[in-house]
């Protein structure tokens, strides 16, 4: 429904977006994922018609839309401050949007009222509609936000960070929330967020910018298991990544010489990723099978995180190997302080770029 190619943008004579190529379809959750400055809220502006591209072609729905105004495009944008109106209550900062669009305004009052009634039932807002903005919590406020652009039915919905300004308790319930109303409604979102694990809680599929180019776009559990770059999986943050060289089957590392398996990625830069998840810990004297990588590391410390727990270890080379084990497959193991241990994967989990 969205194709961008070749979209350009330059601040200054510096690029901020260089040749973006994307397609996102119909009736879907998309995350876009990228770090601090790589693009992120450019890429949405540029869509949204806030800005205009140096070069490339956007096109919704069939037609090129470089020339249409924000307010012609039929999509809907989510700031991360909510930008509410203070002094209007919950009802009327729906309604707002619908009275006071420069394209199609709906006068009718009849009609405000039943399509923001209809707003303030899906969200989850019935029994607020007289409060003042001023009145409600986080969580309520980021729904006004959202039935305030949902109202004036656009074909897309945009979020910039949507969940930036709620508490971590908040951001994990609201995640269900917009991914159930997203659902009700069948529109396309494209949700903003710097965070690893929010994007691909919920994104259907997930875009991934880097250095101002997408880095990768696909299903989340495939961007998840087989990150396309030794950049992508270092963002994603759950995977071990060393640098060095790989001939005839094994990968020269800092910390010795790493078997591989059949698997391996075209890329270039080579790099060999193991995933937080699929290392085992081992005493010292613990034998690899064939199929299994064995390095040493001294461990450090261990975090919980509710569901699991990450135990750091210390390389030879000095570098710090994460190792995460879900409570649901075993009970936390206390290790010593200081103590050497095994850690072990399987070959072939291994992710070896080059
Ligand atoms: N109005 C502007 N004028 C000049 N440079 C800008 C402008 N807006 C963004 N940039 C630059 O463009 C690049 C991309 O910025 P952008 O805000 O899109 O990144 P982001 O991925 O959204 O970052 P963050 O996650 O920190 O919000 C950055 O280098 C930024 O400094």
């Amino acid at each position: 429904m969205l194709t961008l190619s070749k979209v350009t943008k330059t601040y200054n004579g510096e690029p901020a977006l260089d040749g973006i190529d994307l397609s996102l379809p119909e009736d879907s959750y998309v995350s876009l994922l990228g770090p601090s400055g790589s693009g992120k809220t450019t890429l949405l502006r540029v869509i949204a018609g806030f800005e205009t591209p140096d070069a490339g072609t956007i096109r919704f729905g069939g037609k090129v839309i470089n020339a249409v105004s924000p307010h012609g495009r039929g999509i809907g944008f989510v700031f991360q401050n909510f930008a509410l109106f203070p002094h209007l209550s919950v009802e009327e900062n729906i309604a707002f949007g619908l009275l006071n669009r420069k394209h199609e305004a709906v006068t009718d009052r009849k009609v405000v009222d039943a399509r923001v009634r209809d707003m303030i039932a899906l969200v989850g807002l019935t029994g607020l509609e007289g409060r003042a903005t001023t009145q409600i919590s986080g969580g309520q406020k980021q729904r006004v936000a959202l039935a305030r652009t949902l109202v004036t039915e656009p074909k897309m919905v945009l979020l910039d960070e949507p969940l930036g300004a709620l508490d971590a308790n908040l951001r994990s319930r609201m995640r269900s929330e917009l991914r159930a109303i997203r659902e009700r409604c069948g529109v396309t979102f494209l949700h903003v967020t710097g965070s690893e694990a929010e994007a691909l809680a919920m994104g259907d599929t997930v875009l991934v910018l880097d250095a101002k180019k997408i880095a990768q776009q696909g299903y989340a559990d495939t961007i998840y298991n087989r990150p396309n770059s030794p950049a992508v999986a270092r963002f994603l943050n759950c995977y071990n990544l060393f640098g060095g060289r790989l001939s005839d089957g094994v990968f020269s590392s800092a910390a010795g010489p790493l078997p591989v398996g059949k698997f391996s990625l075209p890329s270039a830069q080579s790099a060999y990723a193991i995933r937080y998840d699929r290392i085992a810990i081992r005493p010292r004297e613990a034998v690899a099978g064939a199929d299994e990588v064995r390095i040493e590391g001294t461990f450090v410390a261990s975090e919980y995180t509710g569901a699991a727990v990450n135990s750091f270890f210390q390389l030879d080379d000095g570098k710090v190997f994460e190792v995460e084990q879900h409570l649901s497959h075993s009970a936390p193991e206390a290790y010593q302080p200081q103590s050497r241990y095994s850690l072990v994967w399987k070959k072939e989990d291994a992710l070896v770029y080059g």
